[in-house]
């Protein structure tokens, strides 16, 4: 669904490249997991692959075709949510469907299911003011499926949730996801946030290529799965990679 090939990029005020080589792939349904150091390049790499910067060097392949235009087939969901805090919940999510000129009465028919499937009934009339950090994700992630892009790109949804919240989040993440059947890739800073949700994690290391490490837990997941053993070993396996102690 997704192929990245050898992708270099540098920052034109920078010396040296942020990205150098890089190179992985993911499958249709997949929900894929980008971690790494601070600065290590994961938000350069959604950046370049939602086409807001172009690559130096190398390709993204989206369903196989390589297209300068991905607009329409890959949606970022930003850090911040960024949502209108004049317009409502509804006309936050109808955003991407207006953008696109599609009928409205269908669309806001769709965006209603949607407010009703996230557990956000009866505030499809409020104003972002009045939703918790939780609920502006929620509504942020319904205005990003309603793209109708099939590669969802989720740069730390959850960062800036506290514990309990981001718990419950990515539970309700997960059982979206599994709803829509899209393909997912998503960043943290949280190693055992991205072992929890995904099928594999991708280590970005500066000056390194990606590694993958494939996750054998089963699904669903359940929030009891962080005290496993399986769970424990992952952590620290990916902690050793991130930090390179790995190679020590
Ligand atoms: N517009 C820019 N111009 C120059 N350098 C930049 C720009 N944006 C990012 N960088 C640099 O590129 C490197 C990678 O940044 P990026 O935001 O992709 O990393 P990241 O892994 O997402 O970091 P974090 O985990 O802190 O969000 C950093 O050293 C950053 O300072």
């Amino acid at each position: 669904m997704l192929a990245v090939h050898q992708l270099t990029y540098q920052y034109p005020e920078s010396s040296t490249p942020v990205l150098d080589n890089i190179s992985f792939a993911v499958q249709p349904g997949e929900f894929v997991s980008l971690i790494g150091a601070s600065g290590s390049g994961k938000s350069t790499i959604f950046r370049l692959i939602s086409g807001l910067a172009e690559p130096n060097a190398g390709s993204i392949k989206i369903g196989g075709i390589q297209e300068k235009n991905r607009l329409g087939k890959v949606a970022l969901m930003p850090q911040k949510d960024l949502l209108l805090p004049w317009r409502t919940v509804l006309d936050n999510i109808l955003l991407p469907a207006e953008i696109a000129g599609r009928p409205k009465e269908e669309a806001t028919r769709q965006a209603q299911e949607w407010i009703i499937r996230a557990g956000l009934s009866g505030y499809a009339d409020a104003y972002p003011s009045r939703l918790s950090g939780g609920m502006r994700q929620r509504v942020s992630f319904l205005r990003t499926i309603m793209t109708g892009a099939d590669v969802l790109l989720l740069d730390e949804p959850f960062g800036a949730l506290d514990t309990l919240t981001r718990q419950e989040m990515q539970a309700w993440l997960l059982s979206i996801w599994e709803q829509l059947g899209k393909t997912v890739l998503f960043i943290t800073h949280d190693i055992e946030e991205a072992v929890l949700v995904s099928d594999r994690v991708l280590v970005l290391r500066s000056g390194d290529n990606c590694v993958d490490v494939p996750i054998g837990l089963g699904r669903p997941r359940t929030k009891d799965m962080v005290f496993t053993p399986e769970l424990a070993a992952y952590r620290q396996q990916l902690t050793h990679m991130i930090s390179g102690r790995e190679r020590e």
